[in-house]
């Protein structure tokens, strides 16, 4: 919780202010943030200076991991977090690629799920990285990517965080997750749930002990829309102690999350937390 609040007052105190031509307001941004979740401890990363909803969260990358594309499948799922950008952004509803409504087009999971070779064909990333990791084996390049520039224009957004990058010593797994942009008052309080829990699924199904997660950022952000309700209103609050997090043990595969896990299969305890913030949001 430290990290947040010291990378919200950072941006506060030091950021620069940045015109976004996307969503055509201005941020105030700085580059370069580094937090890490212990995971084999438990640290579960959630925002607790305000209410926050983690099983929208959850379901937004267990939906990355089942290579949705389409807002109504995250929906089912837990999450109307797609909405917006499948189906309100003007450059994106007329973009001839968009299949209908609640089409996302190719990013995030449609991506690292079915990676376009150019020889022709597909590899699933994630596959072959739990194949790996279960087999013991990190060939140090076991990264989950979503990035595919080629790609850009046929998707309603480019991945924020677009890399993640398994690794093992010994029987301990790590993962570095990169993010080339953060809506840090939105957007992060999801990532970092996001991250540790991609972190502790992917040990519990490839029989390993989970260790650190490294959450890279490049461009960490404020909305201009947003700098009155952090700076005023969330920074002024108290952080409580962290809630632990629980992961059905009954999960043991990469079937089982792409077949029947639900946001029932996780649980918070413990969760103290201070009067929801609405912010702002830019499509
Ligand atoms: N500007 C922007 N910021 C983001 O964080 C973001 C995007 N766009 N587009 C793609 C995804 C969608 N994500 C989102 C979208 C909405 C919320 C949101 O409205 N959160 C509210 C309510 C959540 C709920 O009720 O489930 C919040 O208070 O956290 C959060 C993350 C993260 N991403
Ligand atoms: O997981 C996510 C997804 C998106 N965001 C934020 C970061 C930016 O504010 C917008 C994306 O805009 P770009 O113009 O494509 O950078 O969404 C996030 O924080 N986390």
């Amino acid at each position: 919780m430290k990290q947040y609040l010291d990378l919200c007052n950072r941006i506060v105190n030091e950021g620069e202010w940045v015109n976004n031509e996307r969503t055509g307001k201005r941020c105030l941004t700085v580059i370069n943030a580094d937090l890490t979740y212990d995971v084999s401890k438990g640290e579960f990363p959630l925002v607790t200076t305000r209410k926050s909803y983690w099983k929208s969260a959850i379901a937004e990358i267990i939906g990355y991991l089942r290579g949705y594309d389409n807002a109504a499948d995250f929906r089912a799922l837990g999450t109307k977090t797609w909405d917006a950008n499948a189906n309100e952004n003007e450059v994106w509803l007329n973009n001839p690629y968009r299949k209908g409504e609640d089409d996302m087009g190719l990013c995030y999971g449609a991506i690292g799920r079915h990676f376009p070779k150019p020889d022709g064909g597909h590899i699933d990333l994630l596959q072959h990285i739990i194949e790996d990791l279960s087999r013991g084996v990190d060939n140090r390049g076991e990264i989950l990517t979503f990035y595919h520039p080629g790609a850009f224009h046929m998707a309603c957004l480019r991945p924020c965080m677009y890399s993640h990058h398994f690794s093992l010593l010994g029987d301990t797994l790590y993962l570095n997750s990169t993010q080339r942009s953060c809506d840090v008052p939105l957007g992060l309080n999801f990532n970092m749930v996001q991250v540790y829990v991609l972190l502790a699924i992917v040990a519990q199904i490839t029989g390993k002990k989970p260790g650190k997660a490294f959450h890279k950022i490049v461009n960490a952000h404020i909305y201009e829309d947003q700098l009155e309700l952090m700076r005023d209103v969330q920074l002024k609050r108290e952080p409580y102690p962290l809630p632990t997090l629980k992961i059905n043990p009954e999960i043991k595969s990469l079937k089982d999350i792409e077949t029947w896990v639900t946001m029932d299969d996780f649980a918070v305890e413990g969760y103290q937390f201070h009067d929801p913030i609405a912010y702002p949001f830019s499509v």
